[in-house]
């Protein structure tokens, strides 16, 4: 009977040793996956790195896409604000400038009709008295003086006569011999202005032979006279004026001898013999015109001059002594200024007459006959019609015989009441030309006298209605512009506008793109390091198993005990049980493992990187070894009634993260007894670990770090002891762990020999099995059962 016992014993004690060699193979096997799943795990973590870093530039790509954005959206609002405000200061400008335009037009009005007024009140006509001063001769001769200018104040000239009587003329302005051309022409300037507000001006020069008449008029080359000197003050008015007035200048020059106009523009004219004969024509109300008369269009002074040179070269040919036959006729020039008003179209027409007259005094010194009786009877009654018209202007005679001679008739629209005139009336200082002088100084008093009527403007209707409608036409024009630019500037502000939408859209997708892989690459961590977990679990509940203290030294009666009672039941539990091996094992270790540096923290730093919520956990406690690739989420697995692995043999690979870690996902305690029908699958997802609950991940982290010290002490403890037994059978390790490695991710169970279906064997069966088993040690392994 002891006997018996003591083979059983043995036995038993051979199955047991048996199986602890396998175990510890097993373990072997599971350090070498553990090993390979640290590698995996590596290039995992550099694959997350990787994802780390993409993220990372993905981060930095949405954040300046972002800013992109923000940047854009502020660029867009500006520029709505901009072009609001640009077109609310355009509205604004153009009111004003209307305003401006309106405002202007009306003090231009009122400029013109106060000076105008200043004009009026000094005189429509006025008269200067220019005294020339002695000649070579009368100097030479001591001639007296007849003018006392030095008594001269306000106009007044006082006249001696044989150095007794005194008569005194009053007049708008006295010059003596000292005056220059400038002095003179300061007062004639006023007049420049009239004519380009658009009333007609007649000045004239009228005097005795060789009074300086043509020296006031024309001057020399020195001393430029009053005509060149009004026509420069024109341009320089008008070129003042021209951003608001287009002015049109031309000038002509005739010359009335005999009753007869010659135009002296129209070369190898000679005097008195004109080639076409030039009438006057009334082509308005009150406008004179001569037809066929050169009017020489000019645009500046040198071209004036021009003009001006060709009139006085004229003039000069037809005579042998110039000086002579200029006192025989009436030169005349003629300026005719258009403009147009640009801001309210009004177009003037207005006409300058400069008239250097011929000599007063022949009629009554010479006694001529022949043709210089004809020139001093057409003389005479070309001044006398002047005076005529000036006595009939001055008694406001209903009739003015403008038209006695072709004098008068040319000066028509600027002697009558609507036009200014200014007279030279010149004289001689000496007491031998008195006589001559008070004839002119007399003259001059009764043209003062006249009171010309109020001026009107020569306002030309025709041109203003023209401009009125360019104008109509030139406003239509720029209303369709703006249309245009309206509408180009809604049609960009509308692609900005879908743009802007775009990049949003395109920035909201990265952002899902970035939360998703995110997600990814955290489920990847999460589900890998469930399995490394569960294989470090199933690793530490088998090495559990295999260091329990041998049957061997225990008291037999001990086991026999066991073996009656709870044996049974034992293995029942180990084999069948719901809980692992490890659990139904109570060798535990409390001995912390030293702690570790780089991956862990790496992957501590990696997790809160990429999931701030994680920012609060606790870094896992620091491990060593290949413990460390454990995920701390994991849960500890139940151990599934899974078909018993009768043998070493390789299992077929599972190809998937997702199915390796299967079967050791933590199930929940609630649905484990439902596993078998169905419900397996379901259940063998892992639990989700929600982000929000930190708390469930610190207590999962804290279990996940207990098992692992747990398993890897085990190992460390185990090892020694399984290579001992391993070497003693003659058992290949490495070979082992091979075979092993293939069914990496499988439940390991304890194989009790014989076993069918969790039936103890019987001894002709066991044997049998002890003795295939030797030989599939010799053979295949190279392992051997120890007895
Ligand atoms: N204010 C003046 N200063 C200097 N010289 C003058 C002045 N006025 C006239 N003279 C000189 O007197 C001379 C005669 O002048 P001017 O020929 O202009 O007289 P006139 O009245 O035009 O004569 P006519 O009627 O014959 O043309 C010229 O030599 C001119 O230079």
């Amino acid at each position: 009977m002891k006997s018996r016992e003591c083979q059983e014993a043995c036995k038993s004690l051979q199955e047991l040793q048996n199986e602890l060699m396998r175990k510890s193979m097993h373990v072997g096997s599971l350090a070498f996956a553990v090993e390979g799943q640290v590698k995996e795990k590596t290039k995992w973590f550099s694959l997350l790195r990787d994802l780390t870093r993409k993220l990372k530039i993905m981060k930095m790509e949405q954040i300046e896409l972002s800013k992109i954005a923000t940047d854009y959206k502020k660029c867009l609002s500006d520029f709505s604000d901009m072009s609001s405000i640009i077109q609310s200061t355009i509205s604004r400008e153009v009111d004003l400038h209307h305003d401006l335009r309106v405002k202007f037009i009306e003090a231009s009005k009122d400029r013109k009709i106060l000076y105008n007024k200043v004009l009026e009140l000094k005189g429509n006509i006025r008269v200067f008295c220019r005294s020339r001063p002695l000649n070579a001769d009368e100097i030479a001769s001591a001639a007296s003086m007849a003018i006392d200018f030095e008594s001269a104040k306000n106009g007044e000239l006082l006249v001696k006569s044989s150095g007794v009587s005194k008569k005194v003329f009053k007049f708008d302005a006295v010059f003596s011999p000292e005056a220059d051309q400038a002095e003179v022409f300061q007062d004639t300037a006023p007049l420049v202005s009239s004519v380009l507000d658009g009333y007609n001006v007649c000045i004239f020069a009228y005097g005795q032979t060789g009074t300086g008449k043509t020296y006031t008029m024309v001057g020399t080359e020195e001393a430029r006279g009053v005509n060149y000197m009004t026509l420069d003050e024109l341009f320089r008015l008008m070129k003042n004026m021209e951003h608001q007035y287009q002015y049109e200048v031309s000038v002509s020059v005739l010359e009335v001898y005999n009753e007869q106009i010659r135009d002296l523009l129209v070369s190898g004219t000679q005097p008195g013999i004109s080639t076409k004969r030039l009438e006057i024509r009334q082509v308005g109300d009150g406008v004179h015109h001569v037809p066929g008369l050169v009017e020489a269009r000019v645009k500046n002074m040198s071209e004036v001059w021009e003009v001006l040179q060709a009139g006085s070269n004229a003039r000069a040919v037809g005579a042998t002594n110039a000086n002579e036959y200029s006192s025989r006729s009436h030169c005349m020039h003629c300026v005719m200024v258009k403009s147009k008003n640009l801001l309210n179209g009004e177009c003037t027409r207005s006409k300058l007459w400069l008239v250097d007259l011929a000599g007063s005094e022949r009629i009554a010194k010479t006694e001529v006959q022949g043709e210089r009786l004809k020139e001093a009877q057409n003389i005479n009654r070309s001044l006398s019609a002047l005076g005529d018209v000036i006595s009939a202007l001055a008694t406001k005679s209903p009739h003015v015989p403008f038209r006695n001679s072709k004098l008068t008739h040319l000066l028509q629209d600027s002697l009558g009441g609507d036009s200014k005139a200014l007279m030279f009336v010149q004289i001689s200082p000496t007491d031998d030309d008195l006589s001559e002088t008070l004839c002119s100084l007399n003259f001059a008093c009764r043209v003062r006298g006249v009171e010309l009527g109020p001026a009107k403007k020569q306002v030309d209707t025709t041109e203003f209605l023209k401009y009125k409608q360019m104008e109509l036409k030139s406003k239509d024009a720029q209303v369709n512009k703006m249309d245009d630019v309206i509408s180009n500037l809604d049609f960009r502000w509308k692609e900005t506008n879908m743009k802007n939408k775009l990049l949003l859209e395109k920035v909201k997708e990265l952002e899902m793109q970035l939360h998703i892989e995110r997600k990814i690459a955290q489920q990847n961590t999460d589900s890998k390091q469930a399995g490394l977990q569960q294989q470090i679990r199933q690793q530490q509940e088998h090495a559990t198993a295999a260091a329990r203290p041998p049957l061997a030294s225990r008291p037999l009666g001990l086991y026999k005990n066991i073996s009656d009672q709870q044996g049974e039941t034992l293995c029942k539990e180990q084999a069948n049980g719901p809980g692992s091996f490890a659990q139904n094992n109570c060798y535990k270790s409390s001995d912390p493992l030293a702690p570790n540096t780089g991956l862990v923290k790496h992957i501590d730093m990696i997790e809160k990187e990429n999931n701030p919520d994680l920012g609060e956990l606790k870094i896992l406690p620091q491990r060593t070894g290949r413990a460390s690739s454990i995920c701390m989420t994991a849960r500890r697995a139940t151990i599934l009634s899974n078909p018993r692995r009768n043998s070493l043999m390789p299992l077929p690979n599972i190809p998937t993260s997702t199915q390796v870690t299967t079967p050791f996902l933590p199930m929940h305690p609630t649905r484990t007894n439902d596993l078998s029908n169905g419900g397996y699958q379901a259940e063998c997802f892992p639990q989700p670990i929600s982000e929000d609950s930190p708390r469930g991940l610190r207590s999962g982290g804290k279990k996940l770090n207990s098992i692992l010290r747990r398993s890897l002490q085990k190992k460390i403890q185990i090892k020694p002891v399984i290579r001992q037994q391993m070497r003693k059978g003659g058992v290949n390790v490495g070979e082992k762990i091979r075979l092993s490695i293939q069914g990496r991710g499988r439940m390991a169970r304890r194989v009790l020999l014989g076993n069918n279906g969790g039936r103890r064997p019987d001894s002709a069966t066991l044997h049998k099995h002890i003795q295939e088993k030797e030989k599939g040690w010799n053979i295949g392994t190279g392992g051997r059962n120890l007895l």
